[in-house]
Parts: structure tokens; sequence; C-alpha cells
């Protein structure tokens, strides 16, 4: 990049930085006031569509396996097969997502993707064997990574800025919405118990065709084609998206980032080493994948994940039970989502976030306390029936330590809160629903005494563990589980947005089959509340990464918005302390700020 442009672009970072003399800085640019027509809020519908399949497609597979599990009777390794393959799939895709939106449109990925999804859900409706079963995970895997990219960058190009944090946002109330009718669909038809997973899992074509139906009725985004030179179609479609309202200023702003990046001869070469060589894209780049790996190891997926075994622990039998209480953990997510959205435009995405990962983190150390406190009044094994097959079971002085080991099960009678005539016995190699022998083998829905305990043991500590996760999705959803996909969408110019919303998404993919899959073996070495002391002392590490390089990207115009990396990284949060005695307002030249302005006169 040229001096001149540097230059130019740390100038524009301090007055992103400072704002203009009164309201915030997107005021100046796009009236606050102005009514946002109702077409913008149709297309930010339709986009987000792409995220409530993605929370569908990956939420309802919990309930389906259980159901699934017993029809096709899966071993240990195709459950987490036909579970992981779907986000192993959703990582690739979403990296190579980059170039498929940068070369074909935001439009037609999206369109591709609700046709991926589409045929993914029939595959999956009407699979006879487990492998076709994979076939079909793996294609919705492949739609769940186009669409995570894709429609937050839509969203935010085709949104005015002071209503854009609200609209991407809306993508994540999608996703969490999603996730919680899977939950209800997984209730509503755990009782048919042959063929009830096919409707589960094939539902999810109906979204996906009403996307698809949509979008091919609906534009382009204006910037996506401006950046392709389809200057013409660019202003119809921006005219159209802002209601016949004056669009020569939004028009001109992006026009004039294109013009200069072409100027400075920018537009050859692969995309990501120019992000890697430009220091502002690399710090953008930094950030936004930074907030999608601490998402993750915040353990959104753990604890959603976990849910049930936490309901467990409080006293929950059965698996109708489970499901329906995991669909009240899914709402929980999707009612303090819906508080993310109606905070952000208010509080701004950088309180937002440190806000939330504080919650995060306190609660995450409340539930470990509650692990903890279950852990050392965890109740022994009084009765050690002769095991023929010599299993590591019988070793085992009590239930925290026969449940660490995925072999084994605890199985007891229970009088008031007390446990009694307990045993630690091996898992049935079938189902982890029944002992492989003795009292609590051969067990049915309805049994109820011996009680037989899977992954968890009983305790009077389970309300800590229960108000721990109320706590942790009331603090995560409104923050953590939405501006990483937020911010992502905003903070790269025009020629790095495909590209760096491919890398992030891909982190988060990434991340997210990481800490799903280590989590029972992490558990097994650090215990529970080990593993839940760890995943809060990383959600403090990301409030620390926040809090050093995470600016305030609320109002500005995408275009404006790379000017707030040309700091050093741990600077750009705020203003360092010397700075702020330099701090002087400056008025934008007439109304018509044009990044190609380079004219002294332009500041008083
Ligand atoms: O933002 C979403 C949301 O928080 C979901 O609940 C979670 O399952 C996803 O992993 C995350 O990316």
């Amino acid at each position: 990049m040229s001096d001149r442009r540097r230059q130019k672009a740390a100038e524009d970072g301090e007055r992103s930085l400072i704002g203009p003399p009164s309201g915030h800085a997107g005021e100046s640019l796009l009236g606050r006031d102005a009514s946002t027509p109702f077409f913008v809020y149709l297309l930010a519908f339709f986009s987000a569509l792409g995220g409530f399949l993605f929370g569908y497609d990956t939420g309802v597979v919990s309930g389906a396996m259980l159901l699934l599990k017993k029809e096709m009777h899966l071993s240990a390794l195709w459950q987490e097969l036909l579970v992981s393959s779907t986000v192993g799939a959703a990582a690739l895709s979403a990296l190579s997502g980059g170039f498929l939106n940068g070369w074909l449109g935001r439009r037609i990925c999206i369109l591709l993707a609700s046709l991926v999804f589409s045929v993914g859900g029939v595959v999956l409706g009407v699979a006879q064997i487990k492998e076709v079963l994979l076939v079909g995970r793996v294609i919705v895997g492949l739609g769940i990574g186009i669409a995570s990219m894709t429609v937050p960058v839509y969203i935010a190009e085709v949104s005015p800025p002071h209503l854009r944090g609200q609209l991407v946002t809306m993508n994540s109330l999608f996703i969490t919405g999603g996730q919680f009718v899977a939950s209800v669909v997984d209730g509503a038809f755990s009782y048919m118990s042959h063929d009830g997973w096919r409707y589960m899992m094939g539902l999810s074509v109906l979204p996906a065709a009403l996307q698809f139906f949509g979008f091919i009725c609906l534009p382009e985004s204006p910037r996506w084609l401006l950046q392709k030179g389809r200057s013409q179609e660019a202003r119809q479609v921006l005219g159209r998206i802002r209601g016949g309202r004056d669009i020569e200023e939004e028009y001109d702003a992006i026009r004039g980032s294109i013009e200069e990046e072409a100027r400075d001869g920018g537009s050859g070469g692969v995309v990501i080493l120019r992000m890697l060589s430009y220091g502002p894209t690399r710090r953008a780049l930094v950030v936004g994948c930074g907030l999608q790996m601490f998402q993750q190891l915040s353990g959104i997926n753990t604890v959603m994940y976990y849910s049930a075994t936490i309901l467990q622990m409080a006293g929950v039998r059965g698996d109708k039970q489970a499901i329906w209480l995991a669909a009240a953990t899914s709402a929980t997510n999707f009612v303090f989502t819906l508080v993310g959205v109606w905070l952000v435009e208010r509080v701004g995405r950088r309180k937002l976030t440190l806000g939330s990962l504080l919650g995060t983190g306190l609660s995450l150390a409340l539930l470990a306390v509650g692990f903890l406190l279950s852990a050392q009044n965890s109740p022994a094994v009084t009765l050690h029936p002769v095991d023929a097959r010599n299993s590591t079971c019988r070793l085992y002085g009590s239930c925290e330590l026969c449940m660490l080991d995925p072999d084994c099960g605890f199985c007891y009678l229970e009088n008031g809160t007390s446990v009694f005539d307990s045993s630690c016995l091996p898992v049935d190699p079938a189902s982890t629903d029944s002992a492989a022998w003795g009292r609590c083998s051969n067990r049915t829905e309805e049994s109820t005494s011996p009680y037989w305990a899977y992954n968890h043991c009983p305790t009077p500590y389970s309300w800590v563990v229960l108000l721990g996760l109320i706590l942790y999705l009331a603090s995560f959803a409104p923050g953590m589980g939405t501006m990483p996909w937020t911010v992502n969408s905003e903070i790269y110019p025009l020629w790095a947005r495909s590209t760096g919303n491919a890398c992030s998404a891909g982190v988060n993919w990434i991340f997210n089959v990481l800490v799903s899959l280590t989590f029972l073996h992490v558990a097994e070495y650090l215990t529970y509340y080990g593993a839940f002391f760890m995943y809060a002392g990383l959600a403090v590490v990301g409030l620390l990464f926040v809090l050093c390089c995470l600016p305030e990207t609320k109002g500005l115009q995408l275009e404006d918005i790379e000017n707030l990396f040309t700091r050093q990284l741990c600077s750009c949060g705020g203003l360092p302390a010397n700075d702020s005695r330099h701090v002087h307002y400056v008025r934008v030249k007439g109304n018509n700020y044009l990044h190609s302005d380079n004219d002294a006169s332009d500041v008083d």
C-alpha cells in the first residue's frame, strides 16, 4: 500500500475514533431518523433463513440421534461421525466459501447454500442406511459453512449503518431460533419411535426451499456489483434498498474506496497474502478470527450439548424429559440472543462483548464450583458385585470416579436424597442407557428403580450447576453468541471481506469441532470441574483480548471501518493516553466526505 494511503488511513483512523462533534459517527453519513424501507427488512429476513438452517441442522441431530441409534443400531463411533461430519464439512466449505463469494457474489452463494440445504434435507429424510445418512450430514454441513460466512456479509452490505448491527445480529437470532425450533421438533417427533428422525432431519427442506425461491427475486449486494464494475445495476439496487432516498453519498463512498484500492494497484494476487501483508487488514483478521476462536473456547457447544447431562444431574430422568428440558435450554439461548439484538445499537459491539465475556467467565466458574461440590460429595460405591469380565469399573470407590470412565456407569437406589446399594458397572456397548449386566441392564423407558446414571452422578448441588447454566446462557447469548459474527461482517474492506469472513468462519467451525470432540477427554483428565474452570480461564483470556483489541464499529459506514485498524493492534480499543491530549473535532467537508478527497481544507 502506498505511503499516501497509509498516511490518509492514519488520519481517517483518528477521525473515526474521535467522531463528529455531536451524535455518533454514523449519523453524519446516513440520517438516523430516516425511515428504513421495508425492503431491507425483507432482505435481512430471507438471508437470515440461512442462519436458521445453520441452527436447525446443528441442533436437530441430538434428538434425532436418540431415535437413530436405536433404529439403526449405531455404534458410538457412528454417532460421533454423524454429528461431527457436519461441523467438519462446514469448516471446509466456510474456508472455500470466500473464493465463491468473491467470484459468484453473495446472492448466488446464498442461493447455492439453500439448494445444498434442500438436497441435504431430502437425502437425510429418505436415507435407508447409515452411509447415506453420513452423506446427507456432509451435504448439510457444506450448506452451513457457505451460509455462515455469506449471510452476515450480505446483510451488512445492504443495511444502512445505523441499523447494520441490529440486522446482522438478527442472523444470530435466527441461528439460536433454528436451534430452538429443532429442539421442539425433536421433542414432538420423539414420540414416534419409528422413522421420527426422518421428519426431524427432513423438515429443514421447508425453510431451505422458502429461502431459495425468495432469493430468486432478491437483488445482489450493491457493493459486490460495484466492485465487479456493474455500476448501473449497483446504483439501481442501492436506490431500491434505500427506498428512493438520495443514495449519492453512499454510492460515492463505496466507489471511492474501490477506486482508491484500484489506484494502489492492489487488485491482483492472492487475497489472503495481501491481507496478511497490509497492517489494517492483518489486524482486522486477528481480531475477527480471535473473536470466533474465543466464542467457541468459551464452551457454548459443550454447555448446550452437556445441558442434558446437567439436567440429569438435577434429577431429570428419561430421554423424553431430557429432550424437552434441552428445548428449554435452547429457548433460553434464543431469548437472550434477542437481548443482544436490542442492545447492539444501544451500547455498541465493544461494551456488549466485554460485558458478555465477563458474565460468561463468572458463570463458567460457578458451573465449575457446582461440579466441584458435586464431586466432593459424590456418593460412594457400596456394592461390588463379582464381575466375570474383569472390567475396570469394579475398581472405583465413588460415583465421580466411576462416571469419568466412559466404559462405566453408576447403578443405585435412592431414598429421598440419600443414595444406597450403589455399584459401578460396565455400560452396555450397544446403548449407554443401561448396564451390560446386573440390576441396571435391560432397562426400559419406564423403569425407575434402581437408577442408572451414565456420565453424571446424583448430587444435592445440582441447583448450583443449573443456576450456572442459566447465567451462562444469559451472559453468553447477547454478546459472545452474536458479536463475533456481527463484527466480522463489518471490519474488512470490500476487497478483503469475503476472504476475511471465510477465514474467521472457518476458525469458528474448526474450534467448534475441537472443543466438542475433546470435551469428554478433557473431562476425563481434568474432571468436569477442571474442564469448566479451564473454559472460565479461556473466557478471561478472551476478555483481555477484546479489551485490548476490539474497536467500536457502531454507526460507522463500512468503508470507514478499515481505518480503525491503522493503529497498533492492542491500542485499537481506545485512544492511547497520550493521544487523548490531541483530540480535536473535525469537520468533514460539506456533507459529502469521500475517501478519495485528500484535501487539507477538509479538516478545520
Ligand atoms: O453464534 C452461534 C450461537 O451462539 C450458537 O448457539 C452456537 O451453537 C454456535 O456455535 C455459535 O456460532
